[in-house]
């Protein structure tokens, strides 16, 4: 990680003081965890200002106002889910977070306690946790989980007129959407990503099955 990268980063978003704070300590602690649990891709920690958590404040600027709830998939060593409840222990939204690895949850409820970020962490299966989220869910979230199709068969329950998806995608979300539409109706958008020209977000507002 550069210095400037992460002034460049807190620059870009706007990101106040307390919350730059609650991030540097995401980030410290990343970087002591991954010594010994290998948390991230170790290329990525090099990067991890604009890899991870630049890549995970972007989400934030795409949620319908006034979004209180969030639940990231998958949420693996935070991103975008921690870095979403750090934003929302300031501005008053609340980020589930489920992830199946032990180790990767206890880093999530570890850098929690220490940051005040808003969130709940299941240490569980996707599958066991989604029924018990029908109705309480404004933007679902979930990166480098799976793909397009496989997300909305799983998410497929939680749609309804209130909640939409934001789902990072790389260079092959028209081959992803492709082969989702094959199965749903499917109102998106592709948003380009701020971060890499290659990458970009897609915003789904409702599906249906055909
Ligand atoms: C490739 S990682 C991505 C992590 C993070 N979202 C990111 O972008 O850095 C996928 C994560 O999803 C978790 N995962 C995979 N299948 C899952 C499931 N069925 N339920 C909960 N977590 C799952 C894995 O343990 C892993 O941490």
């Amino acid at each position: 990680m550069s210095g400037d990268s992460r002034e460049k980063v807190l620059k870009d978003f706007s990101v106040s003081e307390k919350t730059a704070e609650r991030l540097d300590i995401l980030v410290a602690e990343l970087a002591k965890w991954q010594r010994i649990k290998n948390l991230v891709g170790p290329a990525t920690l090099d990067q991890v200002w604009s890899r991870h958590v630049a890549d995970s404040l972007q989400l934030a600027e795409l949620a319908p106002q006034g979004t209180k709830t969030w639940l990231d998939l998958g949420s693996g060593a935070g991103f975008p889910g921690l870095v979403l409840a750090i934003l929302g222990a300031e501005v008053d939204f609340h980020v589930t977070m489920v992830e199946s690895n032990a180790r990767k949850c206890a880093f999530l409820r570890h850098v929690t306690r220490l940051t005040g970020a808003s969130a709940t962490i299941y240490a569980e299966r996707l599958e066991v946790i989604i029924p018990k989220m029908v109705g309480k869910t404004d933007v679902l979230t979930a990166r480098a989980l799976a793909s397009l199709e496989q997300l909305l068969q799983w998410t497929k329950p939680l749609f309804d007129n209130r909640t939409s998806a934001l789902f990072p995608k790389g260079r092959d979300v028209q081959t992803e959407l492709m082969a989702a539409a094959k199965r749903w109706d499917i109102s998106y958008e592709i948003i380009p990503s701020r971060i890499d020209a290659e990458s970009s977000i897609v915003r789904i507002s409702s599906i249906k099955p055909l």
